[in-house]
Parts: C-alpha cells; sequence; structure tokens
C-alpha cells in the first residue's frame, strides 16, 4: 500500500469532521472520496497532505508515518496536491508558475543563484525542460506565456495539475479537479488522470461528479458526517444501501450535486 490511513479523526471544538476513518490508497490505482456536502472530504485530505494536524489516527506512506507531519514534509515525501480553487501565480505566465514547482526541488542555493554557477545552470536547463515536458503532457503548451489570470478556467487547472506534478509526487491528491468546468472539459480531464496513472503517478481526488468518478476510479470511499460509511469498487459503493441512503438524504435536503449523483448513477452509465 502506498498510504495507509487508520483512525483518522479531527475535531473542530465539539464537531467531530472526520472521525475514526481507515483506508488505503494502492499505488496505480485511482481512489475517490466521495460524499455528501459537509461530509469531510476537504478535512480528510488536509489531514493527510499535513494541512491539519489529526486528533487521532495515523498516517502512513511509503510504510513511514507521516501523522502530524508538516504540508512541506508531506510534499517533500512525494505527498502533492490541487486546492479545490486552483492556486496559481496570477501574475506571472503559466511556464514560470510550473518552473516554482521545479524550484521547490532544487538543490541549488541562493549562492549557487547569485553566482550563477555551473550547478545553478545545469539545474535552470533541467527545470525549463521539465517545464516544457509538463506543460505539453497537460496539453498546455500553446499558453506557456500567457499571464495565468487571463487564461481559460480548464487552462488554470490543468497548469495547477503541472505544477504539482513539477514536485514529482508519487501520490497525487486532486481537490474537486472537475468542479467549474463543462461536461466536455470534465471528460477531457478524465482522460489527464488517466494520462498522470499511466506515467507511473498514483493519484486520489475529492469529487463531487459521480460520472467522473464512476468510469474513473479503483476504489471509492464514502464519507458521511465524517465516517467511513462505505469502501469498495464503484460497483460495490453505487449499489450500497448507506450511500444510496446518504446521497438521498442530502438530495431531499436541497443539494443539486448529489442530486445529480443519483442520477448519473443509475445502471448502463459510467465506465
Ligand atoms: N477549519 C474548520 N473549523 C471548523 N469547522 C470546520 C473546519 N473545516 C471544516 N469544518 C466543518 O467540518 C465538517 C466537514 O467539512 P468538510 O469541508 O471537510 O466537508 P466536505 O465533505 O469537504 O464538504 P464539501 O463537499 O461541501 O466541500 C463541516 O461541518 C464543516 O463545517
Amino acid at each position: 500500500m502506498l498510504m495507509q490511513v487508520r483512525g483518522l479523526s479531527k475535531t473542530f471544538g465539539g464537531l467531530h469532521a472526520v472521525e475514526d476513518v481507515s483506508f488505503d490508497i494502492a499505488e496505480g490505482e485511482i481512489t475517490a472520496i466521495i460524499g455528501p456536502n459537509g461530509a469531510g472530504k476537504s478535512t480528510l485530505f488536509n489531514l493527510i497532505t499535513g494541512f491539519y494536524r489529526p486528533t487521532a489516527g495515523s498516517v502512513t506512506f511509503k510504510a513511514k508515518d507521516i501523522t502530524g507531519h508538516p504540508a512541506h514534509r508531506t510534499a517533500q515525501a512525494g505527498v502533492a496536491r490541487t486546492f479545490q480553487t486552483t492556486k496559481l501565480f496570477e501574475h506571472s505566465s503559466i511556464a514560470e508558475n510550473v518552473l516554482a514547482g521545479c524550484a521547490a526541488g532544487s538543490r541549488s542555493t541562493l549562492i549557487d543563484a547569485v553566482f550563477r554557477t555551473p550547478r545553478h545552470r545545469r539545474e535552470e536547463k533541467a527545470s525549463m525542460d521539465k517545464t516544457l515536458e509538463l506543460l505539453e503532457f497537460t496539453g498546455i503548451l500553446e499558453f506557456k506565456d500567457e499571464i495565468a489570470a487571463n487564461v481559460p478556467h480548464e487552462v488554470q487547472k490543468r497548469a495547477a495539475v503541472a505544477l504539482a506534478l513539477a514536485t514529482e509526487p508519487e501520490l497525487l491528491l486532486l481537490d474537486e479537479p472537475a468542479a467549474g468546468i463543462t461536461e466536455d472539459e470534465t471528460a477531457r480531464f478524465g482522460q489527464l488522470i488517466r494520462q498522470i496513472v499511466a506515467r507511473g503517478v498514483t493519484v486520489g481526488l475529492v469529487e463531487h461528479k459521480m460520472s467522473l468518478i464512476m468510469s474513473l476510479a479503483d476504489s471509492i470511499l464514502v464519507l458521511d458526517q465524517g465516517r467511513r460509511i462505505a469502501w469498495g469498487t464503484p460497483e460495490e459503493v453505487r449499489s450500497d444501501p448507506r450511500v444510496i441512503e446518504a446521497y438521498l438524504g442530502a438530495g431531499s435536503q436541497g443539494s443539486t450535486s448529489q442530486e445529480d449523483g443519483i442520477q448519473e448513477r443509475t445502471p448502463g452509465q459510467g465506465a
């Protein structure tokens, strides 16, 4: 197992945002985390990427305990993430954004940079090569010199993936990658996620769009009110009465995205 999560909990005051959640992320697979609004998905993401410290439980990555490690150490260990709202340097070009991700792994010191030592020049060239390769891989090479704030939303999302890949992660966690993009763009994003896995990077994602999840995920963790209510293959999860109940419950409270999810779970759809 690439990542093992055991008994993970996080309370905010008296609220159990995540309670006693255990699951694994298997190497080379796509693991999805789903659940109604407020189920604890983002909190769980923040716990396994070191943005929150858990109240209880453990996170193991490549057989090493990384529980409570701060975000930068988790990233150094090989876990990268994107955010629900894309976080790019808005006034920099798309290429400069991805270069920043390459720099995170650079061994050059400030002295190397100031004196432009051979090591620095070598690393600079390698970073630029890597940036161009990642821009091509994510399908946005033509936007490399555009200012991040000016490019379409889909391009920004792809740039965020390129930036995360620039840190050379073994596990890439995507927080709602398909939020705010069209159905066509979502389908294309699904293809990109498959290519990321083919590249040797394991993927975890939080997502509301059931069409994407059901066609993409190898295993799905379902949360409701902070607790794990199901964990299995898409087939197992879509027919689980507790999952249907959780989604119907949320739907009856007027959550449109969950209602979409139920619609999209009808047989014959998905893969
Ligand atoms: N920093 C925080 N302080 C206090 N409560 C929080 C905090 N973050 C999350 N919560 C609460 O924890 C619960 C789980 O929230 P979380 O954002 O993890 O759910 P989610 O499944 O990601 O929801 P959504 O699908 O709406 O993004 C919610 O009740 C939320 O209000």
